[in-house]
């Protein structure tokens, strides 16, 4: 099971340079095997394409080392987070992709504009709030898991599969590896598609999708039936 996963974490990662999500050794990609509860994660600082499987570094939810001579990403407490805050996840994928880095860097949601938007996110794709000299300077990988997190306390996360953390970068996740990067090349798409409509909107006057194509496009997808925007 584990040597399956290590695959699937592997062929992640290496997806995200072939879709331009990152550049020279930015981001990083981990699944976790909920029955034992053993993550497997990039390690820390290895270029892309210099990365093999025997590289990947496998912890438990505590963040111990539990096999690999490399050091884990700098983001594993960040991913750890994740993984005990949403339990349906089996994947989560940080990158500095160009679009969804410039709405975290200017603290702003990505509105639901359209539908491609629609068919992957439940609405706006949050921002998280700007955090404290403290919670910067001490633990910040576990602080920004922290604060994504909290910025979730009133979205299903299964909803809403991405995150932009303020002044860093996109995260995202999914059922497994792979999926949390497919969900993090189409949030790399829809930041470019917002940005460029609402430059545009002022002259359309557009601000948000209609609630009733949001709600098809969203809930057909995604095996619920919509009623008028009400989750059956
Ligand atoms: O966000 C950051 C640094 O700002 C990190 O995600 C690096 O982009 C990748 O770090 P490693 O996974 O190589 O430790």
């Amino acid at each position: 099971m584990l040597e399956l996963l290590k695959q699937a974490v592997l062929d992640a990662n290496k997806e995200l340079p072939k879709r331009g999500l990152v550049t020279y050794t930015w981001g990083n990609v981990s699944g976790i095997d909920r029955s034992s509860g053993l993550v497997v994660i990039k390690p820390s600082g290895v270029p892309y394409d210099e990365l093999h499987i025997e590289h990947l570094v496998v912890v438990d939810l505590e963040g111990n080392k539990v096999e690999g001579r490399l050091n884990p990403s700098s983001d594993t407490p960040t991913h750890l987070i994740l993984y005990k805050a949403f339990p349906n996840i089996g994947g989560a994928v940080h990158t500095h992709s160009r679009w969804a880095t410039v709405w975290a860097q200017a603290g702003m949601d990505i509105p639901a504009l359209g539908t491609t938007h629609a068919d992957y996110f439940y609405g706006s794709i949050p921002c998280t709030r700007q955090m404290e000299r403290q919670e910067i300077e001490q633990a910040y990988e576990e602080n920004t898991g922290k604060v994504i997190v909290e910025t979730f306390n009133n979205i299903d996360a299964d909803d809403v599969p991405a995150v932009l953390v303020n002044s860093h970068g996109p995260f995202a996740w999914g059922k497994d590896a792979a999926e949390a990067v497919h969900n993090s090349v189409v949030l790399e798409e829809v930041a470019m598609m917002a940005y460029h409509t609402l430059t545009l909107s002022n002259i359309a006057g557009v601000t948000s999708i209609d609630q009733a194509l949001l709600d098809k496009h969203f809930l057909r997808k995604h095996g619920k039936n919509a009623y008028y925007g009400q989750k059956q």
